[in-house]
């Protein structure tokens, strides 16, 4: 028996840069939260604590920063530059992975005209990216986490097997209530990241509107498909979305009907509906979603 080192990566994680474009009166500003970690040849490292191998995660924090100098026009270009760029300094780091978070500021209106130079944190939805070097392979996986989304009618539930320990009555008109998060992979590494973005997002939002639900799988399944029709450049769509709850809430004790109008939205448990959608015809690519965890 011997032990051996297995699949390993380091990086730094979780540099928050914020680059500002003052190049006119109309400041605009880009908040990231980036992680990068590089996989190759650190056996070494690993085994006698030889670093000559080691490109520090210091190093790695300072590029970003030194990146950021020149502008940041979307979390996925400079994922980009930032992968290729660390899977091509030394010739024992044979890839790197770069992942994501980007803040939405919001210009504060005054007087009813957006202002130059303040701004508002937008709400909890927060823009995704991981970029994977991988030898010579590009890979981009964009996403979204905390969509927070509700329909108030147009969703049922039924048909579901009642075992001993079902209690769930049948229901032909629920709150349907879900925080979207998604991540999908794109074929090709340079697109309109902004545009195609927006439509994804934007194709997500139609369709979990537009679908009737009869369950939230079945919402799930019709928004990956919808950005699959819509958006030829995404391989794949990874979803994960939590049933929030909201049940009616009983008024009976104080002799108060409740014709579907008051609810209890209930935080947990909450059910848990994740699944991929994919074109059948693109080939997978696991390397782009290596150290992604959970589901998505
Ligand atoms: O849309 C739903 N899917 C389920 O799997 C499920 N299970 C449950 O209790 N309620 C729901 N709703």
């Amino acid at each position: 028996m011997a032990i051996v080192l297995g699949p390993n990566q380091y990086g730094k994680a979780e540099v928050r840069v914020v680059a500002v474009d003052r190049s006119t009166p109309q400041h605009s500003l880009v908040d990231l939260n980036v992680s990068s970690a590089l996989r190759g040849d650190f056996s070494a490292a690993h085994l006698t604590g030889d670093n000559a191998h080691v490109l520090t995660t210091d190093a790695q924090k300072n590029t970003v920063f030194a990146f950021a100098r020149d502008g940041i026009s979307s979390p996925e270009a400079f994922g980009l530059r930032l992968a290729t760029h660390f899977a091509g300094s030394y010739d024992w780091i044979s890839g790197a992975r770069v992942e994501l978070e980007s803040y939405g500021w919001d210009r504060i209106a005054v007087g009813g005209a957006p202002h130059d130079h303040a701004f508002r944190r937008a709400g909890g939805e927060v823009r995704t990216a991981v970029v994977t070097a991988d030898g010579d392979d590009l890979h981009v996986v964009a996403g979204l986490t905390d969509l927070v989304v509700l329909k108030s009618t147009g969703s049922e539930f039924w048909g579901f097997p009642r075992d001993a320990y079902t209690t769930l009555a049948e229901t032909r008109e629920r709150i349907l209530a879900t925080a979207v998060t998604a991540r999908w992979r794109y074929v090709g590494s340079d697109l309109d990241w902004h545009a195609t973005y927006d439509t994804v997002r934007t194709t997500m939002l139609e369709a979990f509107a537009s679908t009737h639900s009869l369950a939230l799988q079945q919402t799930l399944f019709a928004m990956g498909t919808a950005v699959l029709e819509t958006v030829p450049e995404v391989a794949e769509v990874r979803l994960s979305m939590p049933n929030k709850h909201h049940f009616l809430q009983d008024l009976t004790a104080f002799g108060l009907d409740n014709p579907d109008v008051v609810y209890h939205a209930d935080d947990r448990p909450y059910g848990l509906i994740e699944g991929t959608v994919l074109r059948d015809d693109v080939a997978p690519a696991e390397v782009a979603w290596q150290g992604t965890p959970g589901f998505v």
